[in-house]
Formats: C-alpha cells, structure tokens, sequence
C-alpha cells in the first residue's frame, strides 16, 4: 500500500462524511450492464467511428512506410531513379490528405457519438426520476436528486462527449499500430512490449487510489467553500455571539484538510507521469538498440527498422491518450453509479385492478419509520368515517404529519395496512389513489406557463367553463377576469408575477378540479398578512365542504370545529374524541386546550 513509501492518503476523508444518500447507488454489475445496453444501442455509430478512426490509422501508417522503403533502397545502394522520390512524395502527400479528412470525420462522429449517448443518458434518467413513488423522493428530499440531475450529468457530459470516443479511438489506434508492427518486424512488436509491464503496474497502482483520492479532494474543496459561505452569510450572527476566531479556526481545518488530500492526489500524479515517460522511453530504447542487435544479426532490414521505429514512436500519442481518458471515466464512473441507482427504484405501478369500494379510510395497525430500525409510528389504529372531519394534535415531532401522509397514500406503512373503501393504498396506483384522495400542504407551486396549464394539471379534459368555476369556487375569479389574457396569461417565473394568496387560491382551485372526496391538510401556518389569510381560510372553507377531512392541526380552533380529535404523542393515538369529550376528560388535549385558551 502506499504508506510503504511516498505520502499516505489523509486520515479524515470529507468524501466519505457527506450526508449519506437516501436514494439508492447502482452497483457495479448493474452499472456495467447499463453500459454495455448503451453501447449496443449506438453500435452503428460505435462501427462508423472505428471504420473512419482505421481508415485515418492506416493513412497515417504510409509515411512510416514510404521512409522504411527508402532507407532500405538507399543502403542497398539504389540510386534517386530507383528510389522514385517524385512518386513517393506524391503518395505521401495523398495519404496526409486522406488522414487529415477522417480525423476529421473522427472528431465529428466521436463528437455527434458522445451527444447522442449523453442525451439518452438524460432521457433514461429524467423520465425515471418522473416516476419515482412520491414516498421515496419525500423521504430522500429532492436535494440528493437535485444534485445527481446537475453534477452527476455535468460530470457526466464531459466523459460522453469526450471520453467515451477519445477510449475507443486510442484503443483502435494503439492496436493498429501494434498490428503494423507485427506485420513490419515481428521482432520488435515483441520488444515494444518490453514496456508493457511497467506501464501496467504504474498504472494498476494509481488507478487503485486516485478515484477515491480525487473524491476525497473535490469534497474537500466543498467543505472549505461550504465553510466560507456560511461564515459571510451569517457575518451578523458571527460577530454578535463573536464567533471571529471560531470561524477562521474551522476554516483554516477546512482548508489544511483540502490541501493535504490536494498534495496526495499531487503525489500520485508525480508517480504515474513519471511512470508513463520511462515506458515510453523505454519502448522506443528497446526498438532502437534491440533493433540495431537484429539488424546486425540480419534478421530484419535496416528498413523495417526504420519503419518499426517510426510506428514505435506513433505509439505513445494513443497510450496516452487511453491513459488521460481512462482516468476521466474513473470518475464518471461514480457519477453513472448515483444515476443508474435511480434507475433501480421500482417505479410507482400499483395494482390496476384494485379499486376501493366507498370512502372510509382505516389505519391499522401501522407502523412507519424514516430509516430502518428507528419507527416514527408505533401501532396506529384509526378509523375516519366518510364525511367526518378529524383534527390531529400534539406535540411537534409526534408523527403527525407522517400519519397524514400515510392516510394520504404518499407512504406506505412499513408493517399493517391504510385501506380507504376497503382497498389497500400501498397497493393502489398513485393515479387512482389521487382521485380519491389529496394531500393538502404549505406549498403552493405556480408553473411556468399559462393559468389555463396551471389548472389544467389537476384534470386534464376540464374545459374553460368548469376552470373559471374552480376559480369562482376560490374567489380567484375576480383577480383572474381583469388579467388582459385571461386563462391564457402567463404566470410563473418570467410571466405574471402572483402573490404569495393568488398562488395558493390557484392550488386550491386545482383542488377542486381533482375533486377528491377525502383531503389530508397539513394546516398552513399562513405566512400571509390576516386579511388575506381570512380570504383564504374563507376559500378554503368552501373547498373542504362535503368532503372527508384530516386536518394537522397546528392551531386548537382547527381542533375544537372538529367531528373527531386524535392526540397523537410519540408515534401514538394517545386520545381519541370529540372536543367536548376530551376536555371532560381532562387528560392531554384538555391540557393543551387550557394553555391555549387560557
Ligand atoms: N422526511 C423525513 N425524513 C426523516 N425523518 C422525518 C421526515 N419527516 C419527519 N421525520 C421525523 O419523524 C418524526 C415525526 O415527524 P412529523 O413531521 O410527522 O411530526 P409532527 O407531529 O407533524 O411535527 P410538527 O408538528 O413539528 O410538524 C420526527 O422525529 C421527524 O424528525
């Protein structure tokens, strides 16, 4: 290992404390076989670029040629008649012409070769990360992805576009070449690989530690900017609690940590450059003095030497091309891994078949939990009859946003069953399930585009006289006549700007479009001024009429207006009852209720 000699590789590696991932990390067999189905599915343009990347090989091959046949007549004493140098010219100046349109072709294909990879690579990934079960992107939260659909597929990019054909290029181009070789004097293909031993062990030394190591530094460098960004962000912060010093002292380890992993990674580099010029040297050493032996010998002719040595010389542009590119796909490689992971999640199906029959929705027995081992729910049974409004209280952190989002189908329990009519949600497909039941949450998301499209998201066939009754319904319709495009104006980033009321009059009106006939509502703490808020609560209110409601109650009047209050402390329905019941008897809600109220 390398503490045997050199720099050993940092003890603290930040690559290995980033936040772990939620989603999940293709394997290496997984990853290999995505690969080779991408390779196979652009193999026509993988052959064209061989075939022109050949063809560009073998004209460069003629000038070596051309010299090897010259250098042999002149020492068999053939004169310049002989030699025909006008005609050698000739044919030398053609073939350089040739090589020089299919490099050119080589570039442009590897080039269109590279795009095309990558865009299916997009494609694959884009219309996957679509599909994924809104549980398992809720639980991982849409950083993880956010990160793999921006970094990964930058790093990404730059492998496709030009590793990937840099690869196959030099590979080709290193075999010809040896190919040539052989055919020239079978000899010195033999010596030139003389080379090959200590190549593969520099090589096999690095390849084992840099991709870690070069992780290991770029996270680094993450850290100290991370470090950095938070301290100018929170300056007032800073300099009130007088964190000066704390923070210079946190950076300076940041930026120590970074440096030692830059000076590793420098240190492998000093060995592998070093490494690849002793074989180079050593491979065209070997041609020339183990050439001169067989020249001696008369085992070959000083022209094949001629000729072997100038192919021998070629040969160290496409090793070290492989060499460069190999190196960029090592880190590819643990980029492709984060992407095909999201290929591995099961896409939401569901069973098609499975449809409830009414409206009651049963949690029984559910036990739920973020992470394996920790449960967030411990055993809830519940029952919310058709029509009847629940509110769930207690303390933060209880579960009851979880318990919301398990009635809603967004999860599904880890043991025990959600049914609603009878049918088990975890089973059923998200479409379905969002027919009949919505989650109603803080965020009220206005898509670019036109209102028209905005609404339209919720039921696709609803033609513009049912739009504007959704958002009469809303109170919308007012703000919504004066806008000089109607349904067709813009809104969204870049269009009309709507405020913070307007966007949530429009989530509501798309409610009412989906017409659910159960809502779970995880109660706005309305960062609206209150008169808006009365607005809204007023819209809302008429949303909610008819319908079953499960509301997360974060304000006790919420709880009071309902049919049904369930106090839920440590994963648990503690209590279960109406208002009036509950306070009479005076356990947990009561008390809550008389710390409010009073
Ligand atoms: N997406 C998540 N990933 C991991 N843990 C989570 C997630 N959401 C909630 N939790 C954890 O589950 C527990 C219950 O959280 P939950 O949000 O359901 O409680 P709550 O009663 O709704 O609290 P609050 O009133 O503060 O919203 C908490 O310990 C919380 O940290």
């Amino acid at each position: 290992m390398s503490r045997r000699f050199g720099i050993a590789p940092p003890s603290y590696d930040p690559a290995g404390s980033e936040s772990a991932t939620t989603l999940p990390v293709g394997a290496s067999a997984t990853v290999r076989a995505y690969v080779r189905r991408l390779v196979r599915r652009h193999r026509g343009a993988f052959a064209a670029l061989v075939t022109v990347n050949s063809l560009a090989v073998l004209a460069s091959m003629v000038g070596p040629y051309l010299l090897g046949r010259i250098v042999e007549g002149l020492s068999e004493g053939a004169d310049a008649g002989e030699l025909q140098l006008g005609r050698t010219i000739a044919l030398f100046a053609v073939a350089l012409a040739v090589q020089t349109y299919f490099i050119r072709q080589v570039r442009l294909r590897g080039a269109m070769l590279g795009e095309r990879m990558l865009a299916d690579l997009r494609e694959d990934f884009l219309v996957r990360s679509v599909g994924l079960p809104p549980g398992v992107l809720e639980r991982a939260g849409t950083g993880d992805l956010l990160s793999r659909i921006t970094t990964d597929i930058d790093r990404l990019a730059n492998a496709m576009r030009e590793a990937v054909p840099q690869l196959a290029i030099g590979v080709v181009w290193a075999g010809l070449l040896l190919g040539a070789l052989a055919v020239t004097a079978p000899p010195l293909a033999l010596v030139a690989l003389i080379a090959l031993p200590v190549l593969l062990t520099g090589c096999r030394w690095y390849y084992r530690r840099a991709p870690s190591a070069y992780r290991s530094e770029a996270a680094g460098y993450a850290a100290v900017a991370a470090a950095l960004a938070e301290t100018v962000d929170a300056g007032r912060t800073v300099e009130a609690h007088r964190l000066g010093e704390r923070r210079v002292r946190l950076s300076e380890r940041r930026i120590s940590e970074w440096t030692s992993w830059e000076r590793y990674t420098l240190w492998l580099r000093t060995v592998l450059f070093p490494t690849i010029n002793v074989s180079n040297a050593l491979i065209l050493s070997a041609v020339l003095i183990l050439g001169g032996v067989f020249v001696l010998h008369g085992w070959i002719g000083v022209g094949q030497l001629t000729t072997g040595a100038l192919l021998a010389q070629m040969l160290i542009d496409p090793v070290g091309l492989i060499l460069r590119w190999y190196d960029e796909l090592q880190v590819a490689q643990v980029s492709l891994a984060r992407l095909v992971g999201v290929r591995e999640i099961e896409p939401d199906s569901g069973d098609g078949a499975l449809a409830p029959s009414g409206r009651d929705v049963r949690a029984d027995e559910v036990r739920f939990g973020y992470h394996a081992g920790t449960d967030v729910l411990h055993g809830v049974t519940m029952n919310v009859p058709s029509g009847t409004r629940v509110a769930l209280v207690g303390p933060s952190g209880a579960g009851k946003s979880t318990l919301g989002r398990l009635l809603a189908g967004i999860y599904g329990p880890r043991t025990g069953e959600v049914t609603l009519g009878g049918a088990e949600l975890a089973r059923m497909p998200a479409e379905r399930i969002r027919q009949h039941v919505a989650l109603v949450n803080q965020e009220h998301h206005v898509f670019v585009g036109s209102l028209r499209d905005n609404l339209l998201l919720a039921r696709t066939d609803a033609g513009d006289p049912e739009l504007w009754a959704a958002l009469a319904a809303v109170d919308a319709d007012g703000w919504a006549g004066a806008l000089a495009d109607g349904l067709d104006s813009e809104v969204g980033s870049g269009g009309l700007v709507v405020t913070p009321a307007q966007a949530q009059q429009i989530a509501l009106a798309r409610l009412v479009l989906a017409d659910p006939h159960t809502l779970v509502l995880d109660e706005a703490t309305s960062l609206l001024d209150p008169r808006a808020a009365r607005h809204l609560e007023r819209s809302l209110a008429r949303v909610l009429e008819g319908r079953t409601v499960v509301a997360i109650a974060h304000r006790l009047h919420t709880a009071h207006d309902a049919d049904v209050i369930a106090v839920v402390e440590g994963g648990r329905i503690s209590e279960l009852g109406s208002h009036d019941a509950l306070v009479a008897a005076d356990g947990a809600y009561a008390a809550l209720w008389r710390s409010w109220h009073g």
